[in-house]
């Protein structure tokens, strides 16, 4: 699998992502830079955990207007797939790839620690897991506090679209939501770190199936499980991924 890593002033969480995606069979991944136009002949796209521009003015909005972020919208609306994690998921509800908005924690700390998720739902990210699972990761934010309007909850839960749900809510996120994916089921966004869950060393190796299904998605060239996934977009995704 090839892969991309999106890297801003102030990411800090690209090295553990390429770790990741190596150790679940990946390729090394192409580092791009922010002010970069276009992306690679990629299969995935992955925006990491950091501090993009210093969060000003809101986590992920400077970020999400960087002009490498056009080349990612247009790959994704093709089709390809892409992971947010944690400041990567700020950058995709900022850049409106993914709805709702993460606000500050509701206890209005930085939560740093593991906590527990369940995986609601088996998608093209999620596959290597039981529907059902609860796993480990760590969750290390200030800004995780997932909310949007009822409407956007009530279409994300009745379209099977909330992938990881907290077990025990360190941010106060509405339903409990940790991860969603887009309408497409190609783009999924989440708090918790799972490129910091694929070792023992690390204290847990539950983040791994996360990249070992992305890397069998893309191997299939596609994912019978995607929720909704228009016709359309299945053939054009045939068409422009290397991996398909
Ligand atoms: N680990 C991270 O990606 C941090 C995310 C974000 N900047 C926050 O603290 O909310």
């Amino acid at each position: 699998m090839k892969s991309a890593v999106i890297v801003f002033p102030g990411s800090n969480r690209e090295p553990d992502a390429a770790r990741a995606i190596r150790l679940a069979g990946g390729d090394d991944p192409v580092m791009v830079w922010h002010t970069d136009t276009e992306l690679p002949p990629v299969d995935l796209v992955m925006i990491p955990g950091g501090f993009a521009h210093g969060d000003y003015l809101r986590a992920g909005a400077i970020a999400a207007r960087s002009p490498i972020m056009r080349a990612v919208a247009d790959y994704a609306a093709r089709g390809g797939y892409v992971l947010g994690v944690c400041n990567g998921f700020q950058v995709l509800t900022e850049a409106r790839l993914l709805p709702g908005a993460l606000m500050r924690n509701a206890c209005l700390t930085f939560v740093c620690r593991k906590i527990r998720l369940k995986v609601e739902n088996t998608n093209a990210f999620t596959r290597d897991y039981e529907r059902g699972a609860v796993v480990t990761y760590p969750c290390a934010h200030h800004d995780g506090n997932y909310r949007a309007d009822d409407e956007t909850i009530a279409r994300l839960e009745g379209e099977g679209r909330v992938a990881l749900r907290y077990v025990d809510n360190p941010n106060g996120s509405a339903n409990d939501i940790a991860g969603i994916v887009n309408e497409t089921g190609n783009v999924l966004g989440m708090m918790p770190h799972p490129e910091n869950a694929v070792e023992p060393l690390l204290g847990s190796t539950d983040g791994l199936p996360l990249f070992t299904g992305m890397v069998a998605s893309v191997a299939s060239g596609d994912s019978p499980e995607l929720p909704r996934r228009p016709l359309l977009d299945r053939l054009i995704h045939r068409n422009v991924s290397p991996g398909a």
